[in-house]
């Protein structure tokens, strides 16, 4: 048996001879070459994740990460925490915008609560896995222990395993005080202060500031310990967060094209690559968040949100909103004429 956790196994590479060969019939369909923009490479890349001549975005799965943050002590939200749990009975009940979102695409809609400070009752549609009350608060210590970011891990490739066939997977969160994590590890992964603070669900400019007072103090307690991924995650990192980036990883690892959604999502992007660097082939980034911290994330890994709607909701949304998207791409790919076959000459 080897030491080495499954998050650090490579993924494939996906197939460039696809890639190459989607390319060239791309030039050969009844439109000037490139003309379709950034919707072209879109077709040539699914190609060659999904191993297919054919690109197809038909059935699509969303997975909602939901738990609680201990640093919500720290007054950092203009939410009440509770609105977390409040948020997974709505997602269940089918009224929440990820669901309505998932109903308009014919998606599969999961939600995995890892810790939401009350327990919840069963509920249709959510797979009860939670690890603890919410993390600990960051400021004062870390925020998960070993084996709980372990464990959060574990229920991110339980969650994308259990999403079965699908053609695209999208990894949504649900947590009040998260953007508080996020932008701590971001930060931490970055090399960076609290410069990813951002309003979250709502502060005003006196919040942020405390927000980013307590970024500072639990980046400054954490120290040199950052400086690894896993350990950033676990010191300042979230239950739902961790969730996410083993979903990620567990995609790639088995092929499957990832759309990310917004800040939260990305910053869960950006620790599945940094543990793991060939995650990055597998990932597609739905929009452009308005919350400020996105923009240099998106930077780092190279990427371009698809959307830019002002969004900054969460639950998946900004991925499921980009969807349509994709589902053109490939139907421009595969159903448009050829010059040859038009007859032109
Ligand atoms: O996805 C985004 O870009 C995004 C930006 C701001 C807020 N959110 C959502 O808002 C919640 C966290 O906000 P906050 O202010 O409580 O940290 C959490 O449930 C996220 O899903 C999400
Ligand atoms: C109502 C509400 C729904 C959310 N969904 C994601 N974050 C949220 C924050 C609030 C406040």
């Amino acid at each position: 048996m080897s030491d080495t956790p499954w998050w650090h196994t490579p993924p494939p590479r996906p197939d460039t001879a696809l890639a190459a060969r989607a390319r060239r019939r791309l030039d050969t369909l009844i439109k000037p070459p490139g003309s379709l923009g950034r919707l072209e490479a879109l077709a040539a890349t699914l190609a060659a994740q999904q191993g297919r001549p054919e690109p197809q975005v038909e059935r699509v799965h969303i997975s909602v990460f939901a738990a609680d943050h201990g640093v919500c002590a720290e007054a950092i939200s203009s939410v009440p925490q509770a609105v977390t749990a409040g948020m997974v009975r709505r997602f269940s009940a089918g009224d929440a915008a990820i669901a309505v979102l998932a109903r308009q695409l014919g998606a599969g809609l999961e939600v995995i609560n890892l810790g939401t400070l009350e327990p919840l009752p069963a509920l249709p549609a959510v797979v009860d896995a939670r690890l603890a009350r919410g993390t600990a608060n960051m400021r004062t210590g870390p925020a998960m222990d070993r084996e709980t970011v372990a464990a959060a891990l574990e229920e991110g490739r339980r969650a994308f395993r259990r999403a079965g066939d699908c053609d695209l997977f999208i990894g949504g969160e649900m947590g009040i005080g998260n953007t508080t994590a996020a932008a701590a590890l971001g930060g931490a992964l970055l090399g960076l202060g609290s410069e990813l603070a951002g309003p979250g669900t709502g502060l005003d400019a006196a919040g942020v500031e405390r927000k980013r007072a307590v970024i500072d103090q639990a980046l400054h307690r954490h120290g040199p310990h950052l400086a690894s991924p896993l350990e950033a995650l676990r010191r300042v990192g979230g239950l739902e967060i961790a969730g996410l980036t083993g979903a990620f990883i567990a995609a790639a690892q088995a092929r499957s094209p990832v759309l990310v959604d917004g800040f939260i999502a990305t910053v869960a992007a950006l620790t599945a690559v940094r543990l793991n660097p060939g995650v990055r082939d597998w990932l597609h980034f739905g929009h452009h968040s308005a919350e400020p911290g996105h923009t240099r994330l998106l930077q780092t890994l190279a990427a371009e949100g698809l959307l830019d709607l002002g969004m900054r909701l969460g639950e998946g949304t900004g991925a499921a909103a980009a969807v349509p998207l994709l589902r053109m791409a490939c139907a421009l790919y595969r159903e448009m004429a050829t010059f040859q076959e038009a007859g032109f000459t």
